[in-house]
């Protein structure tokens, strides 16, 4: 989950969008202040949680562990400031060095106060295999990958798990901001007392894999209908705009299959990975229907007012002629398929429009299937905004200037920091000594 996708930006994808099948104009004027989004109710956000929604979809998922945080964990994460616990120092040849380390006073050590969580992690990062990525209970602390040595979320060592954790403004949110703008649920239509829950605070170690961002999607669900999809990365991949057929039919029979029925809200979106040879489907993530969720390609406002798609399942349901449905091809040819294997064929995404006539043959046009949609090459209308990803989420730029030294820079900038401050507080101290 990324902090909340202001109104401002809202704004900013609102202008013309050039979308798979159409081109939507929505002039500004439209915007309404406030998004018409359903209310968002605490539960539906703990129902987010990934300590929640794990056990149910565990092997639809990445391997990965889970770990319970106990409060004083917790309050460590909360707490101002980088204290890292110390970490084993590799031998050193210098005897009198290592008699001035072991003869200074005990370094503070945070993980004393939580050692079998630190014990956990540790063994969790071994069973493993030694890399992992970690994330709370919604958030992964991708706005601090400047602190990291590889530049990204893969970690090693427990140190690299807090580093990341504790400078992350995404993690700050879920500690702090987790039911912002949600309400109490109702029962029977009364509303219940407006007490926040507590947060069984988890930590999820995934093990690390090199991920193709080109093949993260993003989905968005409506009512238990597959409403919108779109590629999760902002950069422009050519040979995603083949594939996206064979990607869309393999996400929406995920979602049938795996989902739909299972998942407690009606609405909701989700985040899927699907590697070569793109048989498989690997569940990310799932995020609430609300407008902290990033609708990245699209607007929410674009999201809430899109008309439902019609599947063929549902024409089947609904007793429609199977005529119903026709696909025509930009060459003027119409075909009618009889089955989805048909309809996905090997037909060109980019040759072909697809409709769909309403029941009563009446001139309504919806989407027939749902939308896909991805960063076209040179497109004028780019969705990216020029920044770095995250970088309002960043700390100032001359830290970040420090960072780009190159990898690594920021732990030993901030070991070095620490170091410098240690240096200081001995020479108070042995100054105060002096004039006593
Ligand atoms: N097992 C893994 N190994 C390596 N990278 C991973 C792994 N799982 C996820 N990632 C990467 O981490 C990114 C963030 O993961 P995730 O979607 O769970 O975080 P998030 O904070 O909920 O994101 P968002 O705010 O966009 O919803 C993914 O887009 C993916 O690139």
């Amino acid at each position: 989950m990324t902090l909340s996708s202001s109104l401002k930006i809202e704004k900013m994808r609102m202008p013309v969008m050039e979308t798979e099948n159409t081109t939507v104009e929505a002039s500004l004027s439209e915007v309404p202040d406030r998004l018409p989004f359903p209310p968002v109710t605490y539960s539906h956000i703990l129902r987010c949680s990934y300590h929640d929604w794990h056990p149910r979809y565990r092997p639809l998922i990445p391997k990965s562990r889970l770990i319970s945080l106990t409060p004083a964990f917790v309050n460590y994460l909360r707490a101002d400031g980088i204290v890292l616990p110390p970490e084993a120092r590799p031998p050193r040849e210098d005897d009198e060095l290592d008699a001035y380390e072991d003869s200074e006073e005990g370094e503070e050590d945070p993980s004393a106060e939580w050692p079998e969580i630190h014990t956990q992690i540790k063994n969790t990062i071994a069973e493993l295999g030694g890399k992992v990525t970690p994330k709370l209970n919604w958030s992964a602390p991708k706005d601090a990958t400047f602190m990291s040595p590889t530049n990204d979320t893969e970690c090693r060592s427990p140190n690299d798990i807090y580093l990341l954790l504790k400078s992350s403004d995404f993690i700050t949110h879920d500690l702090e901001h987790p039911f912002d703008d949600c309400e109490p649920d109702h029962i029977n239509g009364n509303a219940t007392e407006d007490i926040l829950p507590d947060v069984p605070y988890h930590l999820v170690l995934r093990q690390y894999v090199n991920f193709n961002p080109s093949l993260e999607f993003r989905c968005f669900v409506r009512n238990r209908k597959l409403l919108c999809m779109c590629q999760r990365d902002q950069n422009h991949f050519d040979f995603l705009f083949g594939m996206r057929d064979m990607l869309r039919s393999r996400i929406q029979s995920f979602f049938d299959e795996k989902l739909r029925d299972t998942f407690p809200d009606p609405n909701f979106t989700f985040d899927v990975y699907i590697p070569a040879p793109h048989q498989r489907v690997w569940l990310i993530d799932i995020n609430p229907w609300a407008q902290r969720t990033d609708p990245l390609l699209f607007s929410w406002l674009e999201i809430l007012r899109m008309k439902d798609p019609i599947g063929f399942e549902e024409e089947a349901d609904n007793g429609v002629e199977e005529g119903f449905v026709r696909i025509s091809l930009r060459d003027g040819t119409v075909i009618t398929p009889s089955s989805e294997e048909e309809a996905e064929g090997d037909s060109s995404s980019e040759e072909e429009e697809v409709e769909n006539v309403a029941p009563g043959g009446d001139d309504q046009f919806a989407p027939f299937l749902p939308e896909f949609r991805l960063i076209k090459k040179d497109d004028p209308e780019s969705y990216s905004f020029n920044t770095p990803q995250f970088s309002a989420h960043k700390v100032p730029k001359e830290l970040v200037d420090a960072s780009l030294a190159g990898p690594g820079g920021m732990s030993e900038f901030l070991g070095k920091w620490q170091e410098i401050l240690k240096q200081q507080e001995r020479e108070d101290r042995d100054a105060g000594n002096e004039s006593n």
